[in-house]
């Protein structure tokens, strides 16, 4: 099976069209005021009916409440949600079943203690982002096109869908899949010209790159 490709934080209709047309599996929307990438929920919702059927439509937000969730699942149509800050495993169960909608929980890594933290998510997310954690002074928790070090993820296998994330790029993509046997990986800034704004033509080696990479045994 090929490994499917997640592109996060698309703001433009056209990079949408561009991530279509490169084979991406999943195009997520960032809904964090402080992200240059952030949508409204009136830009997501206009973005989201021109994303084709079979691509699988993502929400990011970071320790949402109820009120700003149920804005955004009125409006957009979404096929999932992926918390990306320090929401606890109650809360990623609280929110799947109140929105009906399969559940991405990001966890940071930047060493083996953090791997841990995984484990507490298992039982009640559908999906675990393995993700560089973010810069101690940092001001996103995501994006900020860090890698860590894939070599702690080697021989490691969960009982989970999970996807590698953080620093990927078209050049770095087939390494990071070699030593992590992922299945799966998502990617912002290394398919960018500018923050938040996606470049065709890395996002299509990006997808080739990752799709045609040789798999882990
Ligand atoms: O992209 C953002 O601005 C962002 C803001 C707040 C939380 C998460 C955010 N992005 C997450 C991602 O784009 C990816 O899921 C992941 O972190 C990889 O990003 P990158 O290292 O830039 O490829």
């Amino acid at each position: 099976m090929s490994v499917s490709v997640k592109i996060c934080g698309l703001s433009r209709l056209e990079d949408v069209v561009a991530a279509h047309a490169a084979r991406a599996n999943y195009v997520g929307f960032v809904f964090f005021p402080k992200s240059l990438r952030n949508v409204s929920i009136e830009q997501a919702a206009a973005l989201a009916v021109d994303v084709p059927v079979g691509v699988c439509k993502v929400a990011l937000v970071v320790n949402a409440d109820n009120a700003a969730l149920d804005a955004i699942t009125d409006a957009v149509p979404l096929d999932m949600l992926q918390l990306h800050g320090s929401e606890s495993a109650d809360r990623v169960a609280e929110v799947r079943a109140r929105y009906g909608l399969p559940v991405m929980k990001a966890v940071g890594i930047a060493e083996q203690s953090d791997l841990l933290k995984l484990d507490d998510y298992l039982a009640v997310a559908d999906q675990i982002l393995v993700d560089a954690k973010p810069p101690k002074d940092g001001s996103l928790p995501g994006g900020n096109g860090l890698a860590f070090d894939w070599t702690l993820l080697s021989g490691r296998r969960w009982p989970k869908p999970w996807m590698l994330a953080g620093g990927l790029t078209p050049s770095n993509v087939q390494r990071a899949l070699n030593l992590t046997g992922a299945q799966q990986v998502d990617v912002s800034s290394g398919v960018e010209s500018a923050p938040g704004v996606k470049d065709p033509a890395l996002m299509a080696e990006f997808v080739a790159a990752a799709k045609g990479a040789p798999k882990a045994l």
